[in-house]
């Protein structure tokens, strides 16, 4: 998808949600187990529940994985349904990865032909050629992981370098330098709005994809408040705080409560 479409949505929906279908068979509802495909079914019923208050899906292909063909089938069954069904939703891998471009360029086949998903998530550490083959795809997004959600984003993201720059600072000027840079968007957690500012003096219109609210303890004003760019700038993702509201018949409609919850404080800043 291009961005202008993108970010048309996010004016039309005054929404820049993305909600995180990391669907695990151990939390969803006990009843969908009897279906024969209770990933997909569980899916669906979540897609159909808060597609009006989303711009954007992100299966984590962690989960799907984790369960084999199976797996795989009810993710191949998902982004079937949200290409079909919701043409104008940006659909995210988020499958982080990451190697020497002849390996890079089947993962990019895999998510943006096979899949035909229009963004994945990618670790930046391998360098330029592990990325090339991502971004040669002009009609997709590269999302490259910068500034991580979790404790341990302190470990190397944020240490020095020569140059005086903190590591997730040099990904982000380097990777400005590659060919194609335009279709490259960057993760950086909504734990951490301290780093905004200086993330926007480096790249002050690109899309970043926020993952961390809720569960995780970001919260939308902190994000918000340095985030934002004329364009919105930001996808804000929901996960388990959307998935699991509730584990009962009632799920969706739980699901649904909390998107609408967070696109209508959405609304009160783009
Ligand atoms: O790339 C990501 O999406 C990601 C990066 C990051 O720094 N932190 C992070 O939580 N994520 C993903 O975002 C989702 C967050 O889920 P919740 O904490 O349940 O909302 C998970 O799928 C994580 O794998």
């Amino acid at each position: 998808m291009e961005l202008p479409k993108l970010i048309k949505q996010i004016r039309i929906k005054k929404s820049f949600l993305c909600v995180g279908l990391d669907t695990d068979l151990a939390k969803i509802p006990q009843y969908l187990h009897k279906q024969p495909n209770p990933v997909f079914e569980f899916n669906r019923q979540i897609i159909d529940a808060t597609a009006k208050y989303a711009v954007a899906f992100k299966p984590n292909i962690a989960f799907y994985e984790a369960l084999g063909i199976q797996g795989w089938e009810a993710l191949k069954d998902t982004i079937t349904y949200l290409n079909d069904q919701y043409p104008e939703i940006f659909t995210i891998a988020d499958a982080k990865r990451g190697d020497i471009g002849n390996t890079a360029s089947k993962y990019a086949q895999a998510f943006f032909e096979n899949l035909n998903f229009d963004a994945i998530t990618v670790a930046p550490y391998m360098g330029k050629d592990s990325i090339e083959p991502f971004l040669s795809y002009t009609n997709k997004h590269t999302i490259l992981l910068v500034l991580t959600s979790n404790k341990g984003a302190f470990d190397f993201q944020t240490k020095i370098d020569v140059q005086n720059d903190a590591l997730y600072e040099s990904v982000l000027k380097t990777s400005k330098t590659w060919n194609n840079s335009k279709q490259l968007m960057y993760v950086v957690g909504a734990t951490k709005p301290e780093y905004f500012k200086s993330i926007r003096k480096i790249v002050p219109n690109a899309f970043l994809l926020v993952p961390g609210v809720g569960a995780q303890g970001g919260n939308l004003k902190d994000v918000c408040q340095y985030g934002l760019t004329k364009d919105c700038g930001l996808l804000v993702n929901s996960s388990r705080g959307i998935l699991y509201a509730a584990n009962g018949k009632d799920f969706a409609k739980a699901a649904e409560l909390k998107a609408k919850a967070l696109q209508e404080e959405m609304a009160s800043y783009v």
